[in-house]
């Protein structure tokens, strides 16, 4: 069973007529978005609001009308997946390197709803590396400073071997956390680090997740 396509394309179901909509990054939220482009196509009508150049394309394909962050009063649902999500609903996002996009879409959403499959369930996030965005200029003293707290930290590389660079033109730290005990903490010193534009760690925010299992979907409402 494709559990992607069952949780992208029950979530799509949550979406409805009039509504602005924030658009997730991810092979989970490409299925999301293949669906809501057949509701289009059947008569829907939303107002998409994208959290990558990937996203955009695709939903500029399937005929999805779009606008951007700043030209929305506010967002009435977003869609999106996760990387890792905790026994306390705590999420790891960015491994597509959409998490500067992600965030900043989420947090002006009335109502988050992440689509994931089972596997992305855990008690503590931090097995999966939390991505941190951070501008070129002094990127590698950020790096030196992660070494030096254990984090074991690594400059994001493309398949050929080039450095990755985000939709905004910033480079990915990969920190190989392991376990992430106390998140909150961790995110108020990412957030004062000078560099560090954005990181993965997405706290408090979600309001319904979507689980796909082999024994089906499962919603669980968070807040
Ligand atoms: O930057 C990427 C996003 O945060 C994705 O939502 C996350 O990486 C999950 O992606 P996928 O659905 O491909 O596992």
């Amino acid at each position: 069973m494709n559990l992607k396509k069952l949780v992208g394309e029950k979530a799509a179901e949550f979406i409805e007529e009039g509504m602005v909509v924030g658009l997730g990054t991810g092979s989970t939220a490409y299925y999301m978005v293949e669906a809501l482009g057949r509701r289009v196509k059947k008569g829907l009508h939303i107002t998409g609001v994208t959290t990558s150049a990937q996203t955009k394309i695709q939903a500029e394909a399937l005929g999805i009308p779009l606008k951007s962050v700043d030209e929305v009063d506010q967002i009435d649902i977003t869609i999106d997946g996760a990387d890792e999500i905790s026994s306390t609903y705590q999420g790891i996002k960015g491994g597509g390197g959409a998490l500067l996009f992600e965030k900043i879409v989420a947090r002006y959403s009335d109502t988050v709803i992440w689509i994931v499959d089972d596997s992305k369930l855990v008690k503590e996030i931090g097995d999966f590396p939390l991505p941190v965005e951070v501008i070129p200029y002094g990127s590698q003293q950020l790096l030196k400073l992660f070494k030096e707290r254990g984090y074991r930290p690594a400059f994001r590389q493309t398949e050929d071997g080039e450095r990755y660079l985000t939709d905004a033109g910033h480079y990915i730290i990969d920190l190989q956390m392991k376990k992430i005990a106390d998140p909150h903490t961790l995110a108020d010193w990412l957030d004062h680090q000078t560099g560090v534009v954005e990181h993965g760690l997405f706290l408090d925010c979600v309001n319904t997740v979507i689980v796909g299992s082999e024994k089906g979907v499962e919603i669980q409402n968070v807040r």
